[in-house]
């Protein structure tokens, strides 16, 4: 398939890597300066589950794009969520009638920005459990396993969602058709609801925080918030599912080692997190619904603390 990887930070990199190495044609496109420049002259670098690899993968700036010709199959959105409405924006010109837009970046409501965009017949939304982190512009630090959910929105783009969930499989990314994409956001959604601020306010990794024996009841707290706001919302979860699912982050063999993301955006790079459109997310819904979101709401104002106690920008 002939695939944009629109936003080509950690996670961009991960499936732009591993899309390249199935021999699919991929282009990279991002917005950080540094970043693309090292990769076009040095190509994109990795430690990949401990080998160093180099992938030499075209990549562009996103405000060059407009005149670069190339008809994608399949435009994969990795933007942080404040960036995804610029980057919609900036590539619109690849997007064709028939490319397919899938969007796997964390938190809740993504939609309502691609539906601008794209028609809902080409819209797929899905989440990830892999992860990826940066060790500074043009390299990728890669470790771990993951897996990917996906569901398309508009009703009759079964057949061409299986086709894009056969060609991320051929390239390892473990992919699979869900049949409630809502409900299994909402379940991702209580692990970045939990993990995520915990952690950046905790200065821990996920198995750091798992091992505390306060972990258990804090968690249970935040995510029965989600799930008040989950049912509102027709997207009802499994409780015990949800728990066990943050509970696996917890393991040191496989992803307990992980700096979520929005430690790494705020305590590694300075940088101005996502809490708005998870946590955030659950407070203004909270509102609209007329639920208390007392936990969700301390967490998203001790994150913006924190951001403006860093200077984050
Ligand atoms: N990392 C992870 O393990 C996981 C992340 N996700 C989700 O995937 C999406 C993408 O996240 P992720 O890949 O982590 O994002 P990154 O922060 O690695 O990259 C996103 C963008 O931020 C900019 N950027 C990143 N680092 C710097 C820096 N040091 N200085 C300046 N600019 C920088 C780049 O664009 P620009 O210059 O245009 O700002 C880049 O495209 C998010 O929604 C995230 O929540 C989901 C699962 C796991
Ligand atoms: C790895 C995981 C699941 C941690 O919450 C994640 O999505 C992130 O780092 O943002």
């Amino acid at each position: 398939m002939k695939v944009i990887i629109a936003g080509a930070g950690a996670m961009g990199s991960r499936f732009g890597l591993m899309l390249h190495q199935a021999k699919n044609e991929v282009i990279l496109v991002d917005g950080w300066p540094e970043h693309i420049d090292n990769i076009k002259k040095d190509g994109l670098k990795a430690n990949f589950n401990g080998e160093e690899v180099v992938a030499q993968i075209p990549i562009y700036h996103q405000n060059e794009v407009a005149s670069v010709d190339f008809s994608a199959d399949l435009v994969i959105l990795f933007t942080k969520a404040m960036q995804l409405d610029a980057m919609m924006k900036e590539i619109k010109n690849m997007v064709g009638t028939n490319t397919k837009v899938l969007c796997l970046l964390n938190g809740i409501g993504h939609e309502d920005v691609i539906k601008k965009y794209v028609p809902l017949s080409n819209i797929i939304l899905g989440n990830t459990m892999w992860t990826a982190g940066l060790e500074g512009p043009g390299k990728a630090k890669l470790f771990g396993n993951g897996s990917i959910d996906l569901q398309n929105l508009g009703e009759d783009g079964r057949d061409a969602t299986e086709e894009v969930i056969a060609c991320l499989n051929k390239a390892n990314l473990n992919a699979k058709y869900s049949g409630n994409i809502l409900s299994s956001i909402y379940k991702k959604a209580c692990v970045n609801g939990t993990m995520n601020g915990l952690c950046t306010i905790l200065d821990s990794n996920m198995a750091g925080f798992g091992e505390t024996d306060v972990a258990d009841a804090i968690v249970e707290s935040i995510v029965s918030e989600f799930a008040a706001i989950a049912k509102m919302e027709k997207a009802d979860l499994n409780i015990e599912e949800v728990l066990t699912q943050i509970k696996s982050c917890y393991n040191r063999e496989t992803i307990g080692l992980h700096h979520p993301s929005m430690y790494q955006d705020l305590i590694i790079n300075n940088r101005l997190t996502e809490i708005d459109y998870i946590n955030g997310a659950i407070v203004r819904k909270g509102k609209q619904y007329n639920i208390e979101t007392p936990y969700c709401s301390f967490l998203t104002q001790l994150v913006h603390a924190k951001e403006q106690i860093l200077g984050a920008k």
